[in-house]
C-alpha cells in the first residue's frame, strides 16, 4: 500500500457513508463494476490501465470466495475478458449479456437499428472535434469527454434517435449510450444470485457511476450492501470508498480477512 492511497482509504468516511468493514466479504457474493471502480477513468475507453496487481487481486478473490465474484459492467463481456481474463463471471452491456462461472452465456440478438444509429452518430462525430463513437455489440456510445461543450447537442441527437428506434438512452461519465432496453445491472445481479455459486450469499456490489445505482438498489433490497466509489452523492449504497486506489486497497484487505 502506498502512503497516498492509504490516506485516501482512511479519509473516505465522510458524506454520511462510512468505509465498509473489512470483514464485509465473509459469506458474501461479490459484484464489481469496472471503469471508475477497478480502473481509473481515462480520456478514451481504450486508454484504461489494467496492471498485474488488479489481475492478481481478481484471481485471488475468485479463488478465496469459491467463485462468488462477477464483474458487472457497461462494457461488453469480450472487452472485460480481454482485460481480466476468462476466470471470472461477467455481465456486460449494462446487464444485457451474462456469462456464468460454468461458461454458460446468454445475450439477446443485436437490434438491426443499431447499424443506422452507429452511422448517424459517426456522421455527427466526424464533423465535431473531440467526440468519439464506441461501437458495442448491443449499443453505441457517444463520448464527449474531449468536447464537453457539445454535451447538449449530443443529448438532443441521442434523444431523437432513441425516439426513432425505441432504443434506450444510458447516460454515464461523459458518455451517452443508445442500447437495447430490457436489462440493467440490478437485474444482472439478481440473475447471478438465482443459482450457484452465488445463491444464498449476501450480495455486495461496488460501483461508481449513476448506472451502478440499479445495482445498489438491488443488493439493498435483498439484504446486501452497496459500496459507492468516489464523491458522496444521493445513493442507495450503504458505504463509500474515496477512489479506485482505496477500493483496491480495501479489496486486498477484505480478501485477506476472509
Ligand atoms: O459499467 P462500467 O464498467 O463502469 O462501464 C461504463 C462505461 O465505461 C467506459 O466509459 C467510461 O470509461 C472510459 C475509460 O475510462 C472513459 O473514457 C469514459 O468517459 C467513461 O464513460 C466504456 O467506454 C463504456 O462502454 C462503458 O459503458
Amino acid at each position: 500500500m502506498t502512503d497516498t492511497v492509504t490516506a485516501e482509504f482512511r479519509s473516505a468516511g465522510d458524506g454520511g457513508l462510512q468505509v465498509p468493514p473489512v470483514d464485509l466479504l465473509r459469506d458474501a457474493s461479490l459484484f464489481l463494476d469496472f471503469d471508475g471502480t477497478l480502473v481509473e477513468i481515462a480520456h478514451r475507453p481504450d486508454g484504461v490501465l489494467v496492471d498485474a496487481r488488479l489481475r492478481a487481486l481478481v484471481s485471488r478473490l475468485v479463488q478465496d470466495m469459491n467463485g462468488r465474484v462477477a464483474i458487472v459492467s457497461g462494457r461488453p463481456i469480450a472487452a472485460i475478458a480481454g482485460y481480466l481474463g476468462e476466470g471470472v463471471a461477467i455481465s456486460g452491456s449494462h446487464g444485457l449479456e451474462m456469462r456464468w462461472p460454468d461458461g454458460r452465456e446468454r445475450a439477446p440478438e443485436r437490434p438491426a437499428t443499431l447499424d443506422m444509429v452507429l452511422a448517424r452518430l459517426r456522421e455527427f462525430a466526424d464533423d465535431r472535434e473531440g467526440l468519439l463513437v464506441e461501437e458495442k455489440p448491443l449499443g453505441v456510445g457517444l463520448h464527449y469527454r474531449g468536447a464537453e461543450s457539445l454535451e447538449a447537442e449530443a443529448r438532443e441527437l441521442v434523444g431523437r434517435l432513441a425516439d426513432e428506434t425505441g432504443l434506450t438512452v444510458q447516460s454515464g461519465k461523459k458518455v451517452l449510450e443508445l442500447r437495447l432496453a430490457g436489462a440493467h445491472k440490478g437485474e444482472a445481479i439478481r440473475h447471478f444470485l438465482e443459482g450457484p455459486p452465488f445463491a444464498g450469499f449476501r450480495p455486495v456490489f461496488i460501483g461508481d457511476d449513476v448506472t451502478d445505482e440499479d445495482g445498489f438498489a438491488a443488493v439493498a433490497h435483498i439484504g446486501g450492501a452497496g459500496i459507492l466509489v468516489g464523491d458522496a452523492r444521493p445513493t442507495d449504497a450503504r458505504y463509500r470508498l474515496a477512489g479506485v486506489g482505496s477500493t483496491l486497497d480495501w479489496l486486498e484487505a477484505a480478501c485477506a480477512a476472509l
